[in-house]
């Protein structure tokens, strides 16, 4: 049964328990136990190979763990009311306003709504102008702010986004960064991986540190920059290399 998206049960917390995964013989990341609340902007940090993006992977639900468990507060709206964005956004070979109606056809809206909320995307995120446009034909900073408002129109609870900005220049950078402080004022649920040291320190709430597919850290961002206890954690912090 299709679930109305604004009586959709919270899904979070999202507790994850023991979490594991292995591949092939080859654990990638273990032992991890976190609880992730509704409202929380969690950064997730972690040298090359730590293993980020196979956690937003797994919390998003693209692969399931191989050991341990997760757990949504609730699995009946659990696809619906989340989203992810990747860093390099996944678009259809169609105009922009089309990408924004398209997931939500596919979550079964009416026309009449989908018409309402594409014009509603649209102006909100200066689109526009953009909106007959080929979406892949826009340069990559706009196509990551097409996929972060197609991410929004869908009126998540959770946002999972891996290095979002990692590939844009500065200007685009701060535009993505606004979109996420945006979202979290409004109650989104924040959970992004990056490498850029700034944006951590301007987006995160809380910080998570991996490091060799282990959660190491896991403390309000303020406690986390001003001192993180794990000597992996002061390394990285410190642009010291680390693996
Ligand atoms: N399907 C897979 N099979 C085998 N190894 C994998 C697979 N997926 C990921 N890995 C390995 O798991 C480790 C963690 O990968 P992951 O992409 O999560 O790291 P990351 O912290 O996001 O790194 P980066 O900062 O470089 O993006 C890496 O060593 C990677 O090579």
């Amino acid at each position: 049964m299709k679930i109305a998206r604004d009586i959709a049960p919270p899904i979070l917390p999202l507790s994850l328990e023991d979490m594991g995964y292995a591949v092939g013989g080859k654990t990638l990341l273990s032992g991890i136990t976190l609880r992730i609340e509704a409202g929380q902007r969690l950064v997730v940090m972690g040298a090359n190979g730590a293993g980020k993006s196979l956690f937003l992977r797994l919390c998003h639900g693209l692969i399931d763990p191989t050991q341990g468990r997760r757990r949504w507060a609730s699995d009946e709206a659990r696809a619906e009311a989340q989203a992810m964005v990747f860093q390099r956004p996944v678009l259809l070979r169609r105009s922009v306003a089309a990408n924004l109606d398209y997931p939500l056809a596919l979550k079964g809206l009416p026309r009449a709504a989908r018409r309402e909320t594409v014009a509603r995307t649209l102006d909100r995120f200066g689109l526009n102008d953009l909106a007959e446009r080929p979406a892949r034909l826009l340069s990559g900073g706009e196509q990551q702010r097409l996929a972060l408002a197609r991410a929004w129109a869908m009126r998540p609870q959770v946002l999972f986004l891996d290095e979002p900005s990692s590939a844009l220049d500065p200007s685009a950078t701060r535009i993505i960064e606004e979109m996420v402080a945006q979202f979290s004022d409004e109650g989104i649920t924040i959970v992004m991986t990056t490498h850029d040291l700034g944006q951590a320190r301007r987006l995160a709430a809380q910080v998570a540190f991996l490091h060799r597919g282990r959660l190491i850290e896991h403390r309000p961002a303020a406690e986390f920059f001003a001192g993180p206890e794990a000597a992996e954690a002061r390394a990285f912090l410190a642009g010291d290399l680390i693996w």
